[in-house]
């Protein structure tokens, strides 16, 4: 079996967020859920939640469904990088998405959710791509619905191809020729911590002229939406940036719009790769700022660095779950 689906900015401004239509339950229930492949559960706004911390999102019934079966006794608990948190109880149901169908799943249905997933209205929860031992399901910890799937996929793959300010792809199951020019070029996982870790071979500020062959060591990761860089590396790259500073107001490095930006580039193997300028360029601070936040921001607080949607926009990314698993980065 193979599936396909659109990965589609939640905002037609900047490229926060990417959410695909999901079906669960019998008869299907639509949402639009976020593919992260930096966390392993998947959970859904539900009608367990208080009213207020819905606002817009589409709900999952499970009492609706004829194939919702509560998993008695499971609860489960999250928080992201950025502060969110969510948590509730679980079901197994249904679960379909781009011509793929998981009957089984565990579906994690939200009892409470933090502000800014309720502010979030564009987003009814999210479905990880991790690997399935960082799960928060307790006391059984579940399956990723790509682990459930992989054994009836044609090949244990699965590709992102997100774009900038538009609609991209998530591919299970194949690897599309059509969605990339050249080789991929693969790199070692590994996948102990749960995350898709890969060591970058380095980076150049603009073209990859005075490429930096320093190793980088960084997970691939669709929910987040910038980069997370070392300090040195982001150093190096807004020194050339006209009124870049380092921002403890705004949380990070900002720089007036209009400034000129270089771009950036990080290799893979032997292979470079170069975000444009236009993705670094973030977004206003506030709407309407002539201040802008940069698309790469600093990873010292984190202990890991992270390549998000602004570095995976520049790429096809082949996340390949063989033994053992491997990364693939193809130009496009
Ligand atoms: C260590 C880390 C992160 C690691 O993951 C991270 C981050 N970066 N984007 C996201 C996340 C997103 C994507 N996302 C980003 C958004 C931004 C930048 N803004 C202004 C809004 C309104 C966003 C929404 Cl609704 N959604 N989502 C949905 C979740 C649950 C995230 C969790 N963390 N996260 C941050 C900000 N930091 C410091």
């Amino acid at each position: 079996a193979t599936g396909s689906a659109p990965a589609v900015p939640i905002d037609e401004r900047f490229d926060i967020a990417y959410v695909t239509p999901v079906t669960i339950g019998t008869p299907p229930q639509t949402l639009m859920l976020d593919f992260d492949t930096g966390s392993s559960d998947l959970w859904v706004f539900s009608s367990h939640m208080p009213p207020f911390q819905v606002r817009g999102q589409e709900i999952y019934t499970p009492d609706e469904s004829s194939t919702a079966r509560l998993l008695e006794g499971h609860t489960w608990s999250i928080m992201y990088g950025d502060g969110s948190a969510s948590r509730g109880n679980v079901y197994v149901d249904t679960f379909a998405v781009g011509g793929l169908t998981v009957l089984n799943q565990a579906v994690q249905t939200a009892q409470q959710v933090s502000a800014s997933f309720t502010s979030a209205t564009n987003i009814d929860g999210l479905v990880g791509l991790g690997f399935s031992t960082l799960n928060t399901v307790r006391p059984e910890s579940q399956l990723t619905f790509f682990d459930n799937a992989k054994a009836s996929l044609d090949n244990p793959v699965f590709t992102a191809d997100l774009k900038y300010m538009a609609a991209g792809t998530y591919d299970f199951g194949f690897i599309d020729r059509a969605k990339y020019t050249g080789e991929i070029t693969y790199v070692p996982i590994d996948p102990d911590p749960g995350y898709w870790i890969f060591t970058s071979s380095g980076y150049a500020v603009g073209a990859s002229s005075n490429f930096s062959a320093t190793p980088i060591i960084g997970i691939a990761d669709t929910g987040t939406s910038l980069v997370y860089l070392p300090t040195a590396v982001l150093t190096a790259y807004y020194r050339q940036v006209q009124g870049a500073t380092n921002s403890r107001s705004y949380g990070g490095y900002v720089f007036p719009c209009d400034s000129a930006l270089p771009s950036f580039t990080f290799g893979v193997g032997e292979e470079r790769f170069t975000i444009p300028a236009s993705y670094i360029r973030y977004a206003p601070v506030t709407e309407g700022s002539a201040t802008c936040f940069g698309g790469l921001q600093s990873s010292s607080e984190l202990g890991i660095n992270i390549w998000g949607d602004v570095a995976l926009k520049a790429a096809f990314v082949v996340f390949d779950s063989r033994s053992p698993p491997r990364i693939g980065w193809a130009k496009k």
